[in-house]
């Protein structure tokens, strides 16, 4: 058996066709509610390619407009069925055994504007463990990142309360203290201030000095 630290990852990111992503910034974000959403899922691709046990980022999308930012970061796109957040993930995740079969395959949220590699890194090391696990979101009712160890069934349960669903379908919930930026998602404009106040990043920063000017 492989040593957990040994264990590199293919990291699946969904990313939802951009005129339906992140409704619930419309009203605050408006005309730059596509350019956010790119934002956000960059800097989360940009992180994930930074922490050293990701061999690979597979980004699942069916839009262009996405996937070209995405894919000049270093991702690999691949295109979404567009049947479900969770047909986009085992279909990012058939592509990562095909590519990588020896490697562990996570999925992770594509709103993560916050992500610090080395807290991606603790929360691989700790999954490498498990046969499955998950972190939950900061709220404690969504997930942010599942992942299972190489060659072991991959089951994702994501959308409104998976945190639930994870632990009923007997994933490890991952406890570790220290992973605020993983846990961050960001669907709304308190998000949004609770991730800038981690610490954005640069793309999304970008979005956000244009959005909310400076006083
Ligand atoms: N590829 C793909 N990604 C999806 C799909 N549905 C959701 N996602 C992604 O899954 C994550 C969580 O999505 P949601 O919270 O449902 O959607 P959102 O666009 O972030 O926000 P809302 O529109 O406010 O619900 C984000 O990374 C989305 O881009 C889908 O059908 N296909
Ligand atoms: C899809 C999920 O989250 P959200 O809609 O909050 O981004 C989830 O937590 O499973």
């Amino acid at each position: 058996m492989l040593k957990p630290m040994s264990i590199r990852w293919s990291l699946v990111i969904p990313v939802k066709t951009l005129i339906a992503a992140k409704t619930r910034m419309a009203a605050a974000a408006g005309p730059y509610r596509t350019r956010l959403a790119v934002a956000v899922a960059c800097d989360t691709v940009a992180a994930a390619l930074a922490c050293p046990p990701v061999a690979r980022v597979i980004v699942v999308t069916a839009d262009p407009a996405a996937a070209g930012p995405l894919a000049a970061l270093g991702a690999d796109v691949v295109p979404d069925p567009d049947r479900g957040l969770n047909t986009a993930l085992r279909t990012g995740a058939a592509h990562a055994a095909r590519v990588a079969p020896d490697d562990a395959v996570g999925a992770l949220q594509a709103d993560l504007p916050a992500l610090r590699p080395a807290e991606l890194a603790a929360a691989l090391e700790a999954a490498a463990e498990f046969d499955q696990a998950f972190v939950p979101d900061a709220l404690d009712v969504g997930t942010t990142f599942y992942g299972v160890r190489p060659e072991r069934p991959f089951m994702p349960g994501f959308g409104g309360e998976s945190r639930a669903r994870h632990l009923a379908a007997g994933a490890k919930e991952l406890c570790l203290p220290g992973l605020d930026s993983l846990r961050r998602d960001v669907d709304t404009p308190d998000d949004l201030r609770a991730a800038m106040a981690l610490g954005l990043g640069a793309h999304t920063a970008a979005v956000v000095r244009e959005l909310w000017p400076p006083a």
